[in-house]
């Protein structure tokens, strides 16, 4: 978390670098949340906050280094390496235009990335604990960066300031508070978005100081950033009362992800989802899973709406077929619909049940422990909200599915002759009177 006087220290070079803030915010430091910023009078929708020249922002772009570097495409080629490099050049550059920017930031973060194993177990069960990332970032750094740091040490001096905690601290800064900065003159996203995406855009990727300041909770962003040639500006999205936090959008996120890249849950996060892998789907014929995974996804992911994916369906139909309707899927090249018939719905029911049995508590003992939760640390109550959040979308998917012993008596009366069903009647009326 940023503190107060850094804050202060920011303000300052930020003013005197062309930004402005209007008098209606201000700094407010909020618990569990730690700065923000709050409306000091009552605002309309479309008000303006505060105002980030184009020069302010920390890109690849804006960054002198690249520039003295020739070879910069060894680098820049490597997804966020070149990105990160840039940030922990101006941070130890003592002539840095970003100096007081990058001082005024954390030094400490609850993401993931710094959790130990113990509080990591407490995710099992979740597939965040696939997504870390924490092995990747330290062969990047290990392979690409020190001897691309060695091969110009005369640029990157002291060499041994550039370690590997720095490298983890600007990565991690990168992943809670960079923005996809664009050069259209339309609205600014957090460049969380979508990973796959900034890991391809990271060109596009920037610090933006001052806006970075705002945080976000699930469904309450009333302000966002609008570009304009010059500067990007920081504009309400709806009215604000005087005293109400202004909130930025991180992109709706899950807990599970706003926990990996931010440190922090929401208390009711109406985005949380949770997946499932088609290993657990169980299908031994290799065959088969090429042939649906080169169609459709290895993962599917449930959410809070009623309907299960249509993507999973189809998967489980195809993983659960016999041999002959498989080769008929198969001579046909056409997925299977995604109509929720009693036989799938029978497989659906085992997979959730076997998807929830991986996590090593049940929703009632998370229950009780949150109705508890006083005795919490806040990483083990953030863990806990990941996991619960997840399990209630498998509970509450599983409850939606047609119970088995109705659907079982209802495919027995299609398949009983009329003869038959008029017999089943006359019993049914017989056993009522
Ligand atoms: C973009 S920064 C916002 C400024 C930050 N509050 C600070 O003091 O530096 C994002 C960080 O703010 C915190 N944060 C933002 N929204 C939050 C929320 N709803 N609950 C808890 N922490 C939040 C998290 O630590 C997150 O990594």
């Amino acid at each position: 978390m940023a503190t107060y006087e850094g804050l202060k220290v920011l303000l300052d070079w930020f003013k005197s670098n062309g930004g402005s803030v209007q008098p209606h915010v201000e700094f407010a430091s909020y618990p569990d949340m730690g700065c923000g910023m709050r409306a000091t009078s009552n605002l309309r929708s479309e008000t303006e906050l505060f105002s980030i020249p184009r020069s302010l922002v920390l890109s690849v772009h804006t960054s002198p280094l690249p520039k003295s570097l020739p070879d910069w495409s060894e680098i820049s080629t490597q997804g966020w390496v070149g990105l990160i490099l840039c940030l922990m050049y101006e941070q130890i550059d003592p002539a840095s235009h970003w100096k007081r920017y990058l001082n005024s930031m954390p030094t400490c973060f609850d993401s993931l990335m710094f959790w130990s194993d113990d509080e990591l177990r407490e995710l099992q069960g979740s597939s965040v604990l696939d997504k870390i990332g924490r092995e990747e970032a330290e062969g990047s750094y290990y392979s690409i960066l020190v001897p691309y740091l060695s091969k110009h040490a005369d640029i990157f001096k002291p060499l041994e300031a550039y370690s590997l905690a720095l490298y983890h601290r600007c990565g991690s800064l990168i992943l809670s508070r960079s923005f996809h900065v664009s050069n259209q003159d339309d609205s600014a996203s957090d460049a969380s978005d979508d990973d796959d995406a900034a890991y391809h855009e990271v060109e596009t990727v920037g610090m933006v100081p001052m806006a970075d300041v705002l945080n976000a909770k699930s469904g309450s962003a009333n302000a966002c950033l609008v570009y304009h040639p010059d500067a990007l500006v920081m504009t309400t999205t709806k009215e604000i009362a005087a005293g109400e936090q202004i909130f930025n959008t991180y992109n709706d996120p899950p807990n599970a992800d706003l926990l990996r890249r931010y440190g922090h849950v929401d208390e009711v996060n109406l985005n949380d989802n949770v997946e499932i892998s088609a290993d657990l789907i169980g299908c031994k014929d290799l065959e088969r899973v090429d042939w649906l995974l080169d169609r459709l996804d290895d993962v599917y992911t449930l959410t809070q709406a009623e309907d299960l994916p249509e993507d999973f369906i189809t998967a489980v139909k195809i993983l659960t077929a016999s041999k002959s309707e498989f080769r008929k899927i198969q001579k046909a090249d056409d997925l299977p619909d995604d109509v929720l018939d009693e036989a799938t719905a029978m497989r659906v029911r085992e997979i959730l049940q076997m998807r929830l049995a991986q996590y090593s508590s049940t929703i009632e003992e998370d229950e009780s422990l949150l109705a508890s939760s006083t005795m919490l640390t806040s990483r083990s109550r953030a863990a806990l909200l990941v996991r619960l959040g997840e399990k209630r979308i498998l509970a509450a998917h599983f409850a939606r599915l047609p119970m088995p012993e109705l659907s079982s008596r209802e495919g027995n009366k299609r398949a009983l002759s009329r003869k038959d069903q008029r017999e089943e009647r006359k019993r049914q009326r017989r056993d009522s009177s």
